[in-house]
């Protein structure tokens, strides 16, 4: 019975060897090979009842239980399914007394498989040998229970003779078959989970850029993976069993020996970096050793994954290039001083342009709150709330201009930017990069000064002068108080800078200033407009007007009595008075420009009236103000408008033959009439308007003469005109004669240009080399109004001229008066014994004319042979007389 039973159990073992055939070959196909497996259980059930142990007829006992319950166990649910159908086909098919039971006992085998599998799975039992064991004596001696509805018979051998070898060798069958193909599959995962370990270390390997070297403790290249050889020293199959110390050069050899060593001996990784020169070229490398847990060919070995790092090298080194060609520039650049800071306002970069410009040096800078040495303490508040408010926002203030300081002390303009800058893991810093714009201030500040005040004296010009004059008048509307303008001018000073020459000109002027800002309260102005011209404006004087003129008065008077006082020019004490007009701001809608002309027409008037004193302005004044600036339009209209003409008055010989005229000016004014030259010429002149007008009178008269030398009768006849002093001094005067001679036609012999004695004001060389050239021309140069001006008969013998014009002052009073007959016999008898002509004017008897006859003169003007009269009347009366 025992020998059945334990072919039993080699039928087991069969199985198991089957089984792990089976689930080795099906691996990849679990399904199938749960359905072999099932197959081969059934099978094996089948064998094993094919050759049981009889216990009666029909009743058989044999190794199924112990197979179902392991192919459940093992197999899963579709391996028991197929086994059980299996098995109980079979004891079916075999029949007999025992079929019931014996189907019974393979439901009941499989059941127990497949619960004690499902215990298993939840990790409520495990599959230990013990475990095992236990679980198939419990089966089996479950199944004895069942055996004990057999027959009586079969029941009394079950018990009597079975039932304990049944225990003894089906238990521990159970056991050791569930050992043995829980072994099978053990092992199966054991090397499935390896397969797979494998697989994915070489899919890693492989997916690794860098090149992997398995090398031995002698230096052997085991094994080489190299997805690019470029980076080896040699193709691999070339290296593979060569020593480091073969191929790589000694020093280097030795390092990685070295490295490799240490790598073994700690059992720890070891990096190093190197360069080579690799198949790809020079390369930089770091090198990972990490031992190996296992021998290599009984030898210890490492593993050395190398990593190209030339382009991170590279990289870095164009990097640290770069960085050291900025912080160069940075540091030397001379124009742009560059500060850095931290929040807390600490310097941590001073390049070499900001010790120019701040004057520390970066040693003395470092570490310091940049507020403690450049920001002034005015703008400290203002300066920390920026630099806060840039650190909180990381967002700098636009680039502006600021005002800060020198280590001495002295202000430093600059135009400065902002960068902020965040490192990560330093602190954040704020960079200012300065442009000193000292100079630019300085000189926008000069222009500034320039065109507000006067460069000699430092005193206001006319345009502040003016922005003062402003206020004050829109203040006074408010306060109703007074105020005054005065104005004043050195007497006599063109001579002091004509004699002494513009340096003690120069000096005078600013002795001038200083006595009359000395003069004045701290809020009064003092400007200079000009040459010798100074105004006062004195604000705040009261609201009643009388009072304020008085102060004015005595003011003006301590003026003129300070400039009086002798002033030291160089060596000489030079005396000089001043002449002053002032005028009264009293809350009068008057402007600034029209205060300026009052105050100037009373000091025109101060000049009039001897100089050395003060006048006020009045409203006659004003009214002759207003009136001179009314001609001035209206003489501006009759010029455009056509409204001049030339008279002619008659000039005769000894004989009262009419041997020439005098061009005369007339205005026919189209509400006055006509208007007599004495009234307009002195305003022209003053206005300048005089040199268009002057230039009218030369084109007509010099285009009549054009006309006249056509003319039998009148070609002969001389025409004076009138030339004024200051169209004398224009610098194309001479030219533009020529060009009019040219453009009139007239004779140039027959042109008597009348000069006045005001000429000799100026610089007489000049006028001497001006009347040359006039005379080159052709033209005649006469003397007007002789013996009335300035003009010393050292000048007359000089000056190149044909004739002199005896004054009508001279000549009406010549036979009342025996200084005015001396005068002009002695004006005839000089003009006689310098060669020039003479012409009596204002002659308007025959008492004057038989005088001046016997005196010796030969040529007259005077009403006595004709008044000034227009063109066609002079035509006439010349062509009758001739
Ligand atoms: N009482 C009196 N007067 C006589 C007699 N004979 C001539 N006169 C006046 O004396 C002035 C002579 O001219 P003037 O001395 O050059 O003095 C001129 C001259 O200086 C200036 N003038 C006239 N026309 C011109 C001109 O075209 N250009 C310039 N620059 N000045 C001119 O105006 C001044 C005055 O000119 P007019 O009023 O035309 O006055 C003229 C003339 O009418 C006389 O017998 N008795």
């Amino acid at each position: 019975m025992l020998l059945e039973l334990v072919q039993g159990v080699a039928l087991l073992l069969a199985l198991c060897f089957l089984y792990s055939v089976n689930i080795r070959l099906l691996r990849r196909q679990p399904t199938l090979q749960q359905l072999l497996s099932g197959l081969l259980f059934g099978a094996i059930c089948v064998v094993g009842m094919l050759k049981p142990l009889q216990l009666a007829p029909g009743v058989i006992i044999d190794a199924r239980s112990v197979v179902l319950s392991m192919a459940t166990l093992f197999g899963g649910p579709w391996a028991a399914a197929i086994s059980t159908a299996m098995a109980a086909a079979m004891r079916l098919a075999l029949g007999g007394a025992g079929v019931g039971i014996g189907l019974l006992v393979i439901v009941w085998c499989s059941a127990a498989g497949l619960a004690y599998r499902h215990a298993l799975r939840r990790g409520r039992v495990h599959a230990r040998p013990l475990a095992l064991l236990a679980f198939g004596l419990l089966l089996h001696l479950s199944v004895l229970g069942m055996f004990q509805g057999l027959e009586p018979a079969a029941v009394a051998r079950v018990n009597s003779q079975l039932a304990l070898p049944y225990l003894l060798v089906f238990g521990p069958a159970t056991m050791f078959l569930g050992w043995l193909l829980q072994d099978v599959q053990r092992r199966l995962h054991t090397e499935s989970a390896l397969a797979d370990s494998v697989a994915r270390l070489q899919a890693i390997t492989q997916s690794i850029p860098d090149p992997v070297l398995v090398i031995d403790d002698q230096g052997h290249y085991l094994e080489i993976l190299s997805p690019d050889e470029t980076q080896l020293i040699a193709p691999a199959a070339d290296l593979l069993g060569k020593r480091v110390t073969d191929v790589l050069p000694a020093d280097l050899a030795e390092r990685v020996m070295g490295h490799i060593r240490d790598c073994l001996r700690t059992g720890k990784p070891a990096s190093f970096t190197y360069q080579l020169q690799a198949l790809g070229g020079p390369s930089h490398f770091e090198g990972r050793c990490q031992p190996l847990a296992t021998l290599v060919h009984g030898r210890q070995a490492v593993v050395l994954l190398v990593h190209d790092r030339t382009e991170y090298v590279q990289a870095e080194a164009a990097l640290q290039e770069s960085e050291q060609r900025l912080r160069t520039l940075l540091r030397d650049i001379p124009s742009i001083s560059v500060q850095g800071y931290l929040a807390d306002g600490t310097v941590t970069y001073w390049n070499k342009a900001s010790e120019q410009l701040y004057g520390y040096l970066a040693n003395e800078a470092l570490g310091q709150s940049i507020f403690d040495l450049i920001v002034p303490p005015a703008a400290q508040a203002d300066a920390r709330n920026d630099v806060a408010q840039m650190f909180a926002t990381g967002t700098p203030t636009p680039a502006c201009e600021l005002h800060l300081r020198h280590k001495n002390g002295a202000g430093v303009d600059v135009f400065s930017s902002h960068a902020y800058v965040h490192v990560p893991g330093r602190p954040p810093e704020l960079f200012c990069l300065d442009v000193d714009i000292s100079s630019r201030k300085a000189a926008e500040e000069r222009a500034r000064y320039l065109a507000l005040y006067d460069a000699l004296t430092g005193l206001p010009n006319r345009r502040l002068l003016r922005d003062r004059l402003e206020q004050v008048l829109s203040g006074n509307l408010r306060t109703n108080q007074c105020a005054a303008v005065l104005q004043l001018d050195l007497d006599h000073f063109k001579t002091l800078n004509d004699s002494q020459g513009h340096v003690a000109g120069d000096q005078l002027l600013v002795e001038v200033a200083r006595r009359l800002q000395a003069s004045v309260q701290a809020d009064d102005t003092v400007a200079r407009l000009g040459g010798d011209e100074f105004v006062v404006l004195l604000h705040n004087l009261g609201t009643d007007p009388f009072q304020a003129a008085a102060q004015v008065r005595a003011l003006g008077d301590k003026i003129l009595q300070r400039l009086r006082q002798p002033c030291q020019l160089g060596a000489q004490e030079h005396h000089s008075t001043a002449s002053m007009g002032a005028t009264m701001v009293h809350a009068a809608p008057c402007s600034a420009e029209e205060l300026l002309k009052q105050a100037d027409l009373a000091l025109y008037r101060a000049k009039e009236e001897g100089r050395n004193t003060l006048r006020f302005f009045d409203p006659v004044m004003q009214a002759a103000v207003n009136q001179r600036l009314q001609l001035q339009a209206e003489l501006h209209k009759a010029l455009r408008q056509g409204e001049l003409a030339l008279f002619y008055q008659p000039q005769v010989d000894a004989q009262g033959r009419i041997v020439g005229a005098e061009a005369l000016l007339r205005w026919h004014h189209p509400e006055k009439g006509l208007v007599a030259p004495g009234l307009f010429i002195p305003l022209a002149e003053e206005t300048g308007q005089i040199l268009a007008l002057g230039r009218w009178v030369l084109e007509t008269a010099l285009r009549q003469q054009g006309q006249w030398r056509q003319d039998p009768v009148l070609a002969a006849l001389n025409l004076s005109i009138n030339v004024s002093a200051r169209q004398f001094r224009q610098a194309e005067f001479v030219a533009e004669l020529r060009e009019l001679l040219l453009a009139s036609g007239a004779d140039p012999r027959r042109i008597k240009l009348e000069l006045t004695e005001s000429l000799l004001l100026q610089d007489v060389e000049q006028v001497i080399a001006i009347m040359q050239a006039l005379r080159s021309l052709g033209l005649g140069l006469s003397l007007d109004d002789f013996g009335t001006g300035y003009s010393s008969l050292g000048y007359l013998k000089r000056l190149p001229l044909d004739q002199v014009k005896i004054d009508q002052g001279f000549v009406r009073g010549m036979l009342q008066d025996e200084k005015d007959a001396a005068i002009a016999h002695s004006i005839i008898a000089l003009a006689h014994r310098l060669g020039l002509g003479v012409v009596a004017e204002g002659v308007e008897t025959e008492a004057h004319h038989r005088f001046l006859l016997a005196q010796g003169c030969r040529d007259f003007q005077g009403y006595l042979f004709g008044r000034p009269e227009p063109l066609a009347d002079f035509e006439q009366r010349a062509k009758a007389t001739a």
